[in-house]
């Protein structure tokens, strides 16, 4: 097995005049969960379709699991699980024929078993309840679950997902999030592209980051968040004079606030700090050493917020 699942080498995608991917390099690890996160518009789903060979790039190219696509497409694919926009499900049948349709057409599986897979797919995604009603009648995070399940029809080695918790409800988006910890217990690499920075928190091993059409960073979490240096945080009424006092003993980036002076630490003991600010009689309320959060960090990486509220 290589050890990368993903791996692209300039892969670009024009449209007319637009750059919609730039030579993105994305090496997705064996067995990790990748947040590939950006905001919208930054070619996450771009940047997808052209992993699964639905369009051509511009220019570069990839492979899925150390095979060359899309010219392996053939012996590669059965291997892959992909939730990407507007699945073709049939309007008029329920989520159960559906996916009869879809495992039908693998040829790679025993038809015999189809109901076993089916039933488990759906079980995974919480749809059970709803298997029979037809997809018309389905809600967004219905559907949402419908294209899950279709896309763990079978055990897969890689799994891509577009914006998996999509439409999905604050229980759903749980929901989701387990599911893909459990897929990637169970050996799977999951790809998933999201523009929400707690996805990535709470699921992924791995980040990449999309920023115009850029891959701006890419990198173990753990990582990225021993790159960050934490900061001092007081709490004062007077935080003019305390951050005289950290800037005085070298802390940079001093900031203040309504009540709060901060400064990243660096190799200040933060010991050092609170004994400073007593002997300068700052009247400290609260002190905190706090490391920055994966927005900020991400922040400081593209210099552009995030939708984080979604
Ligand atoms: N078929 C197309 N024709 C023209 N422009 C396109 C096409 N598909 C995407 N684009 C443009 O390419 C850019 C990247 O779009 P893409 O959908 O890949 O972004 P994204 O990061 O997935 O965003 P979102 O989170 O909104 O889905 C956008 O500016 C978009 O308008």
């Amino acid at each position: 097995m290589p050890e990368l699942a993903v791996q692209s080498r300039g892969l670009s995608k024009r449209f007319g005049r637009q750059v919609a991917v730039d030579a993105v390099d994305l090496a997705v690890p064996r067995g990790s969960v990748y947040g590939f996160l950006g905001p919208n518009g930054s070619g996450k789903t771009t940047t997808i379709r052209m992993l699964l060979g639905l369009i051509r790039p511009t220019s570069g190219g990839h492979t899925l699991l150390g095979e060359r696509m899309p010219d392996r497409a053939a012996s590669v694919l059965p291997r892959i699980g992909a939730l990407v926009e507007g699945p073709a499900f049939h309007p008029y049948l329920s989520g159960t024929e559906n996916l009869r349709r879809l495992d039908a057409a693998d040829l790679t599986v025993d038809p015999a078993s189809a109901g076993n897979r089916i039933g488990a797919a759906l079980d995974r995604v919480g749809l059970t309840a709803a298997a029979g009603k037809r997809y018309r009648a389905y809600s967004l995070g219905m559907r949402q679950r419908l294209a899950l399940a279709a896309a763990m029809l079978a055990p897969r080695d890689l799994l891509i997902l577009d914006e998996p918790t999509n439409g999905l409800d604050p229980q759903g988006t749980r929901e989701v999030r387990s599911l893909v910890a459990a897929l990637a217990a169970e050996g799977a690499t999951v790809l998933l592209s999201t523009h929400l920075l707690a996805e990535v928190e709470q699921v992924c091993t791995d980040v990449g980051v999309m920023h115009q059409g850029r891959l701006v960073a890419q990198a173990p979490l753990a990582e990225l968040r021993a790159a960050a240096t934490p900061r001092a945080q007081v709490t004062t009424d007077r935080p003019v004079e305390a951050a005289r006092v950290l800037r005085e003993l070298g802390l940079t980036d001093v900031a203040t606030a309504t009540r709060e002076a901060s400064g990243i630490l660096g190799p200040v003991p933060p010991e050092k700090v609170v004994a400073a600010l007593v002997h300068a009689a700052v009247p400290v309320r609260g002190f905190a050493v706090v490391a920055p959060d994966l927005e900020e960090l991400f922040v400081s990486l593209t210099g552009e917020g995030f939708d984080v509220s979604g």
